[in-house]
């Protein structure tokens, strides 16, 4: 069983994943979208290097899939120890060194080639979730803590199980600092002082409240929040691509800077790329001859 409330048939498993242990990744029959989801629910679903390297992997696959617009991104679940859901408990605990998360066998036989430096690449992570052209949505069926609330909060979108979503950030109380994404732009989306005190307090805040603040767009009956991910999933899809695309990158805009401009300027720059006026100004180069960019319109 891949979890719960995840129905085998509306999804086939992806090839990239065959040897993942920490995450599993599958593509819908039917819709045009992923499912990635962490798979360690014995530990809340923290994450470990080899975790983030999957998820890693599972993205930015589904990002250069032309044929998916939309990304589920869940926890696997429950516990068969203690039946708790999770989405995420952030990084694993058991793992970190002075340096960061450690790989594990480090240094031992078979893994000459794992890296002996602890990692923080998670924000990696959060950067892909961030610049990749297709909407990401958080399916939170339990617990989002730590890192782990940090990753809902990169999310486009997130659908949060009424039962059993919890929201707590404990970077505070484990000597961690999300000074990006998790803490700057969830002041965007719930407001300064509310942000500060889910940092400052470490509080637990339901789906409802949740949504309340605005981090969560939906609270949704446990037993269908997968089903309800796939439906956002499959209304976005039927929208156009270049729309979509060019959306998220001009919601991103303003909190990004100079990058989220690169970003945003970059699609705008592979658009104009398929105008006649492009087309004349690369052949008037390949022909050694003058452009003929007085044919065109100026458009107003
Ligand atoms: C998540 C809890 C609130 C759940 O509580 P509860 O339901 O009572 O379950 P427990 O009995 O506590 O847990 C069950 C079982 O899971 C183990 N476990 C849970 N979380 C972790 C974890 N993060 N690491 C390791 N193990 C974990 C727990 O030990 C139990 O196992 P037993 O064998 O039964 O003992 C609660 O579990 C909890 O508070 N967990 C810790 C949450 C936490 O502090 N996470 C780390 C936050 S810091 C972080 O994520 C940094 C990484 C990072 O991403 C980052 C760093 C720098 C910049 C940016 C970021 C960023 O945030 O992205």
């Amino acid at each position: 069983m891949v979890s719960e409330i995840f129905d085998a048939d509306r999804w086939e498993p992806v090839d990239v994943a065959a040897e993942f242990t920490d995450v599993t990744y599958h593509r819908a029959v039917d819709t045009p979208a992923v499912r990635i989801a962490f798979d360690r629910p014995e530990v809340r679903n923290a994450f470990r290097p080899r975790t983030v390297d999957e998820l890693y992997v599972a993205l930015d696959d589904a990002r250069q899939r032309a044929d998916i617009g939309c990304v589920l991104l869940t926890g696997n679940g429950p516990s068969e120890t203690d039946g708790g859901w999770a989405f995420s408990s952030g990084g694993d605990q058991a793992i970190r060194g002075k340096s960061g998360y450690e790989y594990d066998g480090d240094g031992e036989e078979g893994e000459e080639s794992a890296p002996r430096v602890g990692r923080l690449h998670i924000l990696e992570v959060q950067r892909l979730i961030r610049f990749m052209p297709k909407p990401v949505i958080a399916v939170v069926p339990g617990w989002a803590v730590g890192g782990g609330h940090s990753l809902h909060v990169v999310c486009d979108l997130t659908l949060a199980s009424g039962e059993h979503a919890t929201f707590k950030q404990t970077d505070a109380d484990v000597a961690s600092f999300d000074g990006g994404f998790g803490s700057a732009y969830l002041a965007h989306q719930v407001g300064q002082k509310k942000a500060r005190e889910i940092f400052f307090l470490g509080r637990n805040y339901d789906a409802e409240e949740a949504a309340e603040m605005g981090m969560v767009n939906a609270v949704v009956d446990h037993e269908k929040l997968e089903t309800t991910a796939l439906e956002w999933a499959d209304e976005i899809t039927r929208k156009s691509p270049t729309a979509i695309r060019m959306l998220k990158y001009a919601f991103n805009l303003d909190t990004d800077g100079m990058v989220g401009q690169q970003v945003f300027a970059g699609e705008a720059t592979r658009l104009a790329y398929m105008t006649d006026e492009a087309e004349e100004g690369r052949d008037a180069f390949l022909e050694k001859r003058e452009p003929e960019f007085r044919k065109f319109p100026w458009h107003y």
